[in-house]
This record gives structure tokens, C-alpha cells and sequence, in this order.
């Protein structure tokens, strides 16, 4: 449904996208992720024609719309937008903020359709509501389905749950993915937080300074992460600086297989790699323990390797204690230092 060709985009001297490719289908959801400034804006923006094109290519259902010199207008794209501060029109009620992507349907039809999504969302009670009296998560809603409504071919939305609280953003993260599978619409959705990404997403695309660093399921980039970076953007680590000789790293953890022959090498150390043993395993000494309630979080040295665990199981160690731990070695990677 969306193609992006090798899009590049600078601000000035400023590169802050560097030949980006991807698509999206019809019924995926795609999560941009990565630190801020890494291009993700931009590149929704370009998607939406908000930006034109400058080096690269856009399509969207197989039609170009934007390349160097040529922009379809944002409007006339067929694509829904969501963003961080939801942008509703502040004059009209819920149910004419919905209604408003709706002008070409005969009005019967446009009230009806405005209903059904009024429904659809929950708001019932809220159809002649003004959008400063709603609380942020229904602005949120009414913001997505204003978005849905027109039956867009792609929707774009820009940190859409940022502003709400942690309860409450759970709560929307899955009613919006189930409005968008209903809808079957191809969606991107930019977002900073790795756990929205692992939850949302059918596919990830990590960005890294106006960059893809690496793109795929989103258990494969935390499996097989491609860099340093991409391994510790998911979830808290440990990183370690050691060196390898002859092909391996010899480390207080055990020997690894090393990704460079001889060199600098960074080893990433997941918190949920390290799990107390019942006996045997490596010798640990506990320098801090803080219980989470679910789980506790450890802070261990083994040899002279400091590091942090995360377990759930038994009873919180106490300080200097010395405990047996196992080490999950499918959760420590290894890469080349970078320069
Ligand atoms: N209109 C603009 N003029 C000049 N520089 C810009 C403009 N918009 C963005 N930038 C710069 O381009 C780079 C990419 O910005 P962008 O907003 O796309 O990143 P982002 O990943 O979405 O970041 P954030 O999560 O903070 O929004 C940043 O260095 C930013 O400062």
C-alpha cells in the first residue's frame, strides 16, 4: 500500500534521512522506532506529503505521489493522521469532528457514518461533547476514529499515546490495534518507546541517525539484534567492553564465539540473561538487590564483572551475599566495538 524509495531529506547542512526504503501492506501495522532525532517525524511527514520529496520516491496503491518536483497534497492522498496532541477542531462537537473527513457522502449518510463511529469508539454519551471538556485517552479516540472514518488507504500516527498516563495508554494501545485490524488499513506508526513497538507492531523499523538499522518481526530484532545498538534499545543491558583473540572472547562469563577475529569487542548482557541457580552454575556476589514487587532487580559481580539482573524468582538476596547464577547465553551478544 506505502512504498518509500530511497528517500533522503536534509534541513540545511542538517542530513536527517539518508536514502530510506520501506513498505507497508494493507492490514499491517509498522512501528518506526528510535531515539529522538533519528529521522522518524520526517519521515511520516514525507509519507503524508506535509514534506516534499527531495531525493527518493512515494507511492501509495501503486501511484506515485510524491517525488522530486511532483506532491500530491496531503489531502487528496486518501491518509489518515493521528498525532501527539490529537489536533481535533476545537469548535466543532465529537461527532462533527468525525463527521468532518465525510463531506462527500450524502448528509444522511454522513450522520450515520459519524454515529457509527461514535458508537464504535464508546462515546455515545459524548456525541455533542466539545473536545476541551474530553479527557486526553477519549481525545485520543475521537482523533483516531475522525482518522478511520473516510476509510483512508493508510494511517499515520505520531507518538499517539505520549501524552496519557501508563494505565491508561495500555488500555488504547490495544483498543486502537484492534480498530485498525478491523479496518484492515495499512498503518505507521512513529513511536520512541520499545515496548509500544513490541506490542503494537507486526514489523519494526529501528532507526538510527537518519537510517534504518535494522527492520523485521519484532521478537527478531530482539533475538537477533544487528548491532550494539539495536540490542540494547530493547530492554536494559549490561554493556561490556572485552577483547577478542583468536576468533573468541574469554570472559569472567565464559567463552564466547566473537564476531571479529582479534579486536575490541562490545558484549551485551540482557538483565533477564542472569537467573539464580539452585546449585552450580557461576559464582556471584550480590552488591545491590531492590525488589520491583513482580521482580527484583540485582546488582552482581562476577570475577571483577559488574552487572544488573532482573529475576522474579525467590526470595530478594541480600547485599555481599555470595549466590550461584545460570547465564541464558542466547541473551548476551557480541559485536565489534564501533570507532
Ligand atoms: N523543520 C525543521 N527544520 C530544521 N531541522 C529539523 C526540522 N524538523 C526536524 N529537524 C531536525 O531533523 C532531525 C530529525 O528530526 P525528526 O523530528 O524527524 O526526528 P524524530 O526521530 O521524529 O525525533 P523526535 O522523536 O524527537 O520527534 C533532527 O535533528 C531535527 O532537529
Amino acid at each position: 500500500m506505502l512504498v518509500i524509495e530511497a528517500v533522503s531529506h536534509a534541513y540545511g547542512a542538517l542530513q536527517a534521512l539518508q536514502s530510506v526504503s520501506l513498505d507497508v501492506a494493507a492490514g499491517e501495522v509498522v512501528c518506526l522506532l528510535g531515539p529522538s532525532g533519528c529521522g522518524k517525524s520526517t519521515l511520516l511527514r514525507i509519507a503524508a506529503g506535509l514534506e516534499p520529496v527531495q531525493h527518493g520516491r512515494v507511492e501509495l496503491a501503486g501511484q506515485v505521489v510524491g517525488e522530486p518536483r511532483l506532491s500530491l497534497p496531503p489531502e487528496l492522498r486518501r491518509v489518515g493522521m493521528v498525532f501527539q496532541d490529537f489536533a481535533l477542531f476545537p469548535h466543532l462537537t465529537v461527532t462533527q469532528n468525525i463527521a468532518f473527513g465525510l463531506s462527500d457522502l450524502p448528509r444522511a449518510e454522513r450522520q450515520a457514518q459519524a454515529a457509527h463511529w461514535v458508537a464504535r469508539i464508546g462515546l455515545p454519551d459524548l456525541a455533542d461533547a466539545f473536545p476541551h471538556t474530553l479527557s486526553g485517552g477519549q481525545q485520543q479516540r475521537v482523533a483516531l476514529a475522525r482518522a478511520l472514518a473516510p476509510s483512508p488507504r493508510l494511517v499515520l500516527m505520531d507518538e499517539p499515546f505520549s501524552g496519557l498516563d501508563v494505565t491508561l495508554r495500555d488500555r488504547l494501545r490495544d483498543a486502537t490495534l484492534s480498530l485498525l485490524k478491523d479496518a484492515g488499513v495499512a498503518t505507521v506508526l512513529v513511536t520512541h518507546d520499545p515496548d509500544e513497538a513490541m506490542r503494537m507492531a507486526d514489523r519494526i523499523i529501528l532507526m538510527r541517525a537518519g537510517r534504518i538499522e535494522q527492520a523485521g518481526a519484532p521478537l527478531d530484532l530482539y533475538n537477533r539484534p544487528v548491532s550494539a545498538f539495536a540490542a540494547a534499545f530493547f530492554g536494559s543491558v549490561t554493556l561490556l567492553d572485552a577483547r577478542a583473540e583468536g576468533g573468541e572472547v574469554v570472559s569472567d562469563l565464559g567463552r564466547f564465539d566473537a564476531p571479529v577475529q582479534s579486536g575490541p569487542v562490545t558484549m551485551i548482557v540482557r538483565q533477564e540473561a542472569l537467573h539464580r541457580a539452585g546449585e552450580g552454575g557461576l559464582r556471584a556476589m550480590v552488591t545491590h538487590a531492590r525488589s520491583l514487587g513482580r521482580e527484583h532487580l540485582i546488582g552482581l559481580t562476577i570475577g571483577s564483572t559488574a552487572l544488573t539482573a532482573r529475576w522474579a524468582e525467590g526470595r530478594l538476596p541480600g547485599v555481599g551475599e555470595r549466590i550461584p547464577v545460570v547465564l541464558d547465553r542466547q541473551r548476551v551478544h557480541l559485536f565489534a566495538k564501533e570507532a
